[in-house]
């Protein structure tokens, strides 16, 4: 399927806790995520769903099943090579910024371009400078991390998530850590993404408005899919 960008097909992860304890955390699932969607993964803690949202970045492998992004069968990927793919292919934003302390807003936004190795440095500069507009933050360049707010901080993270143009950004809890003013701006910031920019958002969250404000939503019980709904201003138009 031309537009389809993450499959994943039957995964099961298993944990080993010791050498004859086996936890069984996602059992059997499939999924599959179409370019352009804006999904929600929800479901009580414990329920998998940041395991999932790794396994669709290529951060964790599952132990059985196969996945694969933007068409290519990742699920063997090696780690240096997964690395170079993630790297062009995926966002990733995580509760807390990890920003590096010691760089700016701009160097930071740059570092995935730097890594990349595709723009000059003038254009890297550029681009990190117009990322940063996007997420209205055209005052702070010079900030480091410590001179910013919680929420500005998690802004500039998006910046730098997006700096490859990834064909999807993952948000695992991306406002957990935020308060509520600035959870939201960052949830109108996914929604203008998304909505203007056709990019792929797939976010785990514990916050249910922000998880009906989604296009469809999944809720994971026991690692097991128990609903999996397309949403419209927050209401299911249909099961899928
Ligand atoms: N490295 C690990 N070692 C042992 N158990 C783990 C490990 N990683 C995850 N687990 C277990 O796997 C299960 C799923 O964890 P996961 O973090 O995916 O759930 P979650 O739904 O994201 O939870 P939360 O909402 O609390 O973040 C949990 O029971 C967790 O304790």
């Amino acid at each position: 399927m031309a537009d389809e960008i993450l499959r994943l097909e039957h995964i099961q992860k298993e944990l080993e806790l010791s050498r004859d304890v086996r936890q069984t955390i996602i059992p059997n699932l499939s999924l599959r995520i179409t370019a352009g969607e804006f999904v929600s993964i929800t479901g009580p803690s414990g329920s998998g769903k940041s395991t999932l949202l790794y396994i669709m970045g290529g951060l964790d492998k599952p132990s059985s099943g196969r996945v694969f992004l933007d068409g290519e069968d990742i699920t063997e990927t090696e780690e240096k090579e997964m690395t170079r793919i993630r790297n062009r292919k995926i966002g990733f934003i995580y509760q807390f910024h990890f920003l590096l302390p010691e760089f700016n807003a701009v160097e930071n936004v740059s570092m995935p371009m730097l890594i990349g190795g595709r723009l000059s440095r003038k254009e890297t500069r550029e681009r990190a400078m117009a990322l940063l507009d996007m997420v209205e933050l055209q005052d702070k360049y010079t900030n480091k991390p410590s001179q910013l707010s919680g929420g500005q901080q998690q802004r500039v993270a998006i910046a730098r998530a997006l700096a490859n143009e990834p064909k999807v950004l993952l948000g695992d809890e991306p406002t957990g850590n935020l308060d509520s003013r600035s959870a939201d701006k960052v949830y109108q910031l996914f929604e203008r993404l998304n909505r203007e920019l056709g990019q792929t958002v797939i976010v785990v969250t514990h916050d249910e408005e922000f998880a009906n404000r989604a296009g469809r939503r999944i809720h994971l019980v026991d690692g097991k899919i128990e609903s999996d709904r397309v949403l419209r201003d927050g209401v299911p138009v249909l099961s899928q």
